[in-house]
């Protein structure tokens, strides 16, 4: 190994590849795009798994997509000091621990959060230093359809996210707050541009596994 790529392993080592944030509207595409990144770069990214208070959906496993816990239990390990950031969304607990970043980063790879605004503006005090990108729908009503046609949640449920898009839909656009915002109107071409704006970290990760 050249003396110039035992440098920059080791200043990989230190920092690790950039972190990710995915954020916009519940049911905006961020689970199916972060899907198919990792499908298609499995040991380039790593998920960030959250803690949730909200009860796991058919399909969902404890410790993949969540760590599904109670509102107790959760309290306790922020008071510990345990979590990066966490927020109150729809009625529900959601949050980062620091050991499901640090699991993603001890691999060497991309760490994705899935964090929605509040976790963004809390994010963005910390030294995390990610990409930041927003998921929007070209509209509320193409958002509601997707929601409803997934099948996931209550009509009260669907009623709160739809609530808390408009405000995320209004906010997101504050100058500077994300490097990119997609629409993920058509699948592909949105899964394009993420890929686009990650392909130099992407790189850089296959490099220093290659050595
Ligand atoms: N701040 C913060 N938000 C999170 C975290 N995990 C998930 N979220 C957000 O919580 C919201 C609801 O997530 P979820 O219940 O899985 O519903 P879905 O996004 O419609 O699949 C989404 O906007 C997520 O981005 C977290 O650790 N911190
Ligand atoms: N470009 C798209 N066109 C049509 N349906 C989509 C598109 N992107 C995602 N979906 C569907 O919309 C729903 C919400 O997507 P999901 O990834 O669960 O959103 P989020 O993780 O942001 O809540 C899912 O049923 C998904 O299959």
């Amino acid at each position: 190994m050249s003396w110039r790529r035992l440098c920059g392993v080791a200043a990989a080592a230190m920092t690790g590849p950039r972190p990710v944030v995915l954020s916009g509207p519940s049911g905006a595409g961020k689970s199916t795009l972060l899907k198919m990144l990792l499908k298609d770069y499995g040991n380039v990214f790593g998920f960030s798994v959250s803690h949730t208070t909200r009860q796991p959906r058919v399909g969902e496993v404890n410790g993949k997509e969540y760590h599904f816990v109670t509102r107790e239990q959760m309290q306790k390990e922020i008071d510990a000091g345990e979590f990066i950031e966490h927020a109150e969304f729809s009625g529900n607990m959601y949050g980062t621990s620091k050991a499901a970043v640090q699991a993603v980063q001890a691999r060497n790879q991309i760490c994705i959060l899935d964090i929605d605004l509040q976790g963004v503006k809390n994010i963005k005090k910390t030294d995390l230093k990610p990409i930041y990108i927003s998921v929007q729908t070209p509209s509320i009503e193409v958002l509601e359809k997707r929601l409803r046609d997934r099948q996931t949640e209550s009509e009260e449920s669907l009623q709160k996210r739809l609530n808390a898009a408009r405000v995320d839909m209004e906010l997101s656009n504050e100058p500077g707050l994300f490097d990119l915002i997609i629409i993920n109107n058509d699948l592909q071409k949105a899964y394009s541009e993420l890929k686009e704006i990650l392909a130099e970290e992407i790189q850089k990760v296959q490099e220093s596994k290659k050595s």
